[in-house]
């Protein structure tokens, strides 16, 4: 493994069910993401990508290969360690935002953290500085409802990466947003990736997918193509033919 690398899979299969009625969803996946690294996974509904994301997140079990989060083999972890290991290392970003609506965005943020056992005056400093970088320093009191789609997308993130969490899985955080607020989401995630983060990022947007280093295509579970993504320049251009 190199030193840079924060997630592996390797050759990872997920098949739900057994017998005539199982389903494939991924198949022989092989995917790395190292530190500075944003990794777009596209592909029609149904080819595999929220599976990609819950296995590399360790919520399920491969049915074969490797998950391997940070240099841990999550197949030689307990249950109990694969769950210290996602609240410590990784951070979940969803279409709908996911905030408990009765905490402020402060104690949104400040959860992860209280639930690793850190006392809650000991995770605000974490948290504030969490969502300055989000941009939204004077926000933390406020409730979700109080804030926009964007504003909550992006206490989701500062979430995700609050205490130096370093994996990012993002399962089209953009979806419920119109698209001046999803880019603006989406310079945020840059920005934490570039910051020393890694991230997946599905999308179903050529657009939003330009944000990544690198674009991987599904098809019935297997990638089947990988790419740069074009200039974000030419697409707004092809965008305005
Ligand atoms: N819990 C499950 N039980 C049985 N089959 C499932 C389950 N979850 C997903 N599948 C099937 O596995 C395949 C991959 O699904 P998955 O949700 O990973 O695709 P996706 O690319 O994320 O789709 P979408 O873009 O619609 O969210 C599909 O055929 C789906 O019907």
């Amino acid at each position: 493994m190199n030193g840079d690398e924060l997630l592996r899979l390797d050759g990872v299969s997920v098949q739900y069910g057994r017998g005539e009625t199982s389903v494939t969803a991924l198949s022989g996946v092989d995917l790395t993401v190292s530190r500075g690294e944003l990794v777009a996974v596209m592909g029609a509904s149904g080819s595999g990508k929220s599976t990609l994301l819950t296995v590399a997140g360790g919520l399920r079990q491969p049915t074969s290969g490797e998950v391997v989060v940070e240099g841990h083999w999550l197949s030689q972890l307990s249950p109990r360690q694969v769950a210290t290991l996602r609240r410590r290392s990784l951070g979940f970003v969803f279409q709908d935002f996911n905030l408990i609506p009765s905490l402020t965005a402060l104690e949104n943020v400040s959860l992860p953290l209280e639930l690793d056992g850190f006392p809650s005056r000991r995770a605000r400093r974490p948290a504030l500085d969490a969502l300055a970088v989000v941009e939204l320093q004077g926000k933390g009191d406020r409730y979700p409802a109080d804030l926009s789609g964007g504003q909550q997308q992006r206490v989701a993130i500062a979430r995700a990466v609050v205490g130096g969490r370093s994996l990012i899985l993002a399962d089209e955080p953009t979806g419920a947003l119109d698209s001046s607020t999803g880019e603006i989401v989406l310079r945020m995630l840059r920005g934490r990736v570039d910051a020393g983060a890694g991230g997946i990022l599905v999308t179903h947007d050529a657009r939003h997918a330009a944000w990544a280093d690198r674009i991987v295509f599904l098809r019935d579970g297997r990638i089947v193509d990988q790419s740069e993504p074009a200039p974000i320049a030419t697409l707004f251009e092809g965008a305005d033919r």
